[in-house]
């Protein structure tokens, strides 16, 4: 019985819910001085021309009122949840009810929190929600009006979502380190809200809970916005350049006391991970390399969905989407079992017999061609301007090229792509790398 009564009351929350959402992400965009209806107006500028209620007062408070009592949900200003997100205590008096229904209640705030600050973003998609919660270890700080209660129920203003991570950073010298900052995750406040100083109270309030200064924190594709914000409230001003999506600023390696925890040394350009996995990852755009890369095994199949944001300042955040890294050897296995490429066909064909030219001048490659710079080219092709032309007779380096690949035949080469060269056999059975030399983790799109 007493279940039923509970499914019952959350499908009636979720239909609610889903109401609420068609009219304004889920939450009535809604504000008020209490007892200052008469200076209240309505408009169509809040987000999507929803019921936004704009007042006249100077204390007037706005943010987004949900069917259930927010205030009585989290008593206090700033309520802090971590992935378990367990309904706080409640004041003393209030009726309490089932902690399901509670759970039910803030997975909604964050799922439309979520969703408020992906638009605002211009995200395709959420990066923050109550699932993403549960199975991240975040921490949530949300903010709710205490003095607004336009229906009673309280209202919540906007949220910072924290959380530390592995990073692989560059300090000023270049150097890689291996370090695991606090990072600002997604950080929002209602637009009819917004330079209110509610951000700074949010933001100020959690650097004092997780004990870091500004300037130790990683922040995770900032907006301008942000960015603005920054260093207007904690003068944070110059990047320290970075190939990942995360932005950290100078001074992040002055103090490197807990929570930046600089990991071992330096290691080997080539051991070091490309990329630190950014939260907005799985927003990113499937940009097709060339063949045969598209032929790559890869990790997770991203999205295709539009570039996570626009607008976006400093080094990192402006960089092209990054790709899940293949390693090398699997690369490699793959390449071997590609089918040979159209183009490449239609070069053979033109070109009878593997082309006596491109064989002169495989036949003159050198030892070196398997150590040649990168010269990556998005559109792969023939690479007429190969050093490597024109040394005809070097036997020897026919004869390091075979043995390295174990084909039998004789190699020309046809381009290179993010550090490796592609040779393709003469019988044109199949493209394969021929080298691969610096393959540099930053070296992307
Ligand atoms: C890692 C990430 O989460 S990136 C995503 C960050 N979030 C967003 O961009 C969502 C949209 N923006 C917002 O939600 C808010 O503007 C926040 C969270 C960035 C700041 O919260 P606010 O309550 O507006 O900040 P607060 O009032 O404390 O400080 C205001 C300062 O922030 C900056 N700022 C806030 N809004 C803007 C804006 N529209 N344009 C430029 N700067 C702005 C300015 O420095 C501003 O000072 P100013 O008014 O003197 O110019």
């Amino acid at each position: 019985m007493e279940r039923s009564g509970t499914a019952r009351g959350t499908a009636g929350l979720a239909r609610k819910t889903a109401l609420s959402a068609a009219r304004t992400l889920g939450a009535r965009s809604t504000g008020g001085a209490p007892g200052n209806k008469d200076s209240e107006r309505r408009c169509g500028e809040g987000r999507g021309g929803s019921d936004v209620v704009w007042g006249g007062s100077d204390r007037a408070q706005w943010a987004m009122e949900f069917p259930f009592d927010v205030d009585a949900l989290f008593p206090e200003r700033i309520t802090v949840l971590d992935q378990h997100l367990r309904p706080p205590a409640r004041r003393p008096g209030t009726t309490t009810p089932a902690r399901v229904d509670l759970q039910q209640q803030i997975m909604t705030i964050i799922d439309e929190l979520g969703k408020a600050s992906a638009k605002a973003q211009n995200l395709s998609a959420p990066i923050t929600s109550a699932s993403r919660m549960q199975s991240n270890r975040h921490v949530v700080y949300i903010l709710k009006d205490s003095s607004a209660r336009p229906a009673g129920k309280g209202a919540i203003i906007g949220f910072i979502k924290v959380g530390y991570k592995k990073l692989f950073v560059l300090d000023d010298r270049e150097a890689h380190n291996e370090v695991e900052p606090l990072c600002i995750l997604d950080f929002y406040i209602h637009e009819s809200v917004q330079r209110h100083g509610h951000g700074r109270e949010l933001f100020q309030y959690m650097l004092q809970k997780e004990r870091v200064e500004p300037h130790q924190l990683a922040i995770d594709r900032p907006s301008q916005k942000l960015l603005k914000f920054l260093n207007k409230h904690y003068n944070l001003e110059t990047t320290v350049p970075q190939v990942n999506n995360f932005v950290i600023f100078e001074g992040f390696f002055a103090h490197q006391h807990p929570p930046s925890r600089k990991l071992p040394p330096k290691r080997a350009e080539g051991d070091i991970k490309p990329y630190s996995s950014s939260d907005r990852e799985f927003l990113k755009v499937a940009v097709e390399p060339p063949w045969p890369l598209n032929r790559a095994p890869r990790r997770a199949t991203p999205p295709a969905h539009p570039p996570p944001r626009s607008s976006s300042l400093g080094n990192s955040p402006e960089r092209g989407p990054l790709r899940p890294f293949v390693p090398e050897q699997e690369l490699l296995r793959s390449l071997r079992l590609c089918p040979p490429h159209p183009t490449a066909r239609l070069l053979l064909a033109a070109d009878p017999g593997g082309s006596p030219a491109q064989r002169r001048r495989t036949r003159g490659t050198p030892p070196g061609l398997v150590a040649q710079s990168c010269c990556y080219s998005r559109h792969g092709g023939v690479n007429s301007s190969s050093p490597n032309i024109g040394n005809q007779d070097s036997k020897q380096g026919e004869q390091e090229t075979k043995n390295r690949f174990n084909s039998g035949t004789s190699l020309w080469n046809t381009g290179s792509l993010r550090g490796f060269k592609f040779g393709h056999s003469t019988n044109g059975s199949s493209l394969i790398p021929i080298m691969c030399p610096t393959l540099k983790p930053g070296l992307r799109s």
